[in-house]
């Protein structure tokens, strides 16, 4: 599928949720774009440190080394959240909840980034 989607012009987000779906994911050939999502879909339940579980150590070099993306998902509400992934090696975030559960999604993203994103 990432083949076919490179072919297409388009990058495929391929999700994992532990180690065994991250392990998997790292060996495909081409992978550009790794989504970690911090909620279990068994559970529903929410746990920020599962991004930075997954990239600890030899997984975290491997990123480094096939220069992917990783997107942090699921769970992410303050500054803190954001700072917490982003020192895991996150570089994207995937966010649902915090933003549009806002009247005024443009203040949503102000507040889960702590700052206004819009220009920068
Ligand atoms: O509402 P949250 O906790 O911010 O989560 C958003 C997003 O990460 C989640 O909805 C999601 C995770 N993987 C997805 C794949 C497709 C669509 C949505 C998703």
């Amino acid at each position: 599928m990432v083949k076919i989607c490179k072919i297409l012009g388009l990058t495929a987000l391929v999700e994992v949720h532990d180690e065994r779906e991250f392990d998997r994911v790292l060996g495909i050939e081409g992978i550009e774009l790794i989504g970690i999502n911090n909620r279990n879909l068994e559970t529903f339940e929410l746990d920020i440190s599962i991004t930075k579980k997954l990239l600890e150590g030899e997984r975290r070099k491997i990123v480094h080394e096939k220069n992917i993306t990783i997107v942090g998902e699921s769970g992410l509400f303050t500054p803190d959240d954001i700072a917490y992934v982003q020192e895991a090696g996150v570089k994207a975030v995937l966010v649902g909840e915090s933003i549009v559960k806002q009247s005024d999604p443009g203040k949503g993203i102000s507040n889960l980034f702590g700052k206004d994103i819009s220009q920068s």
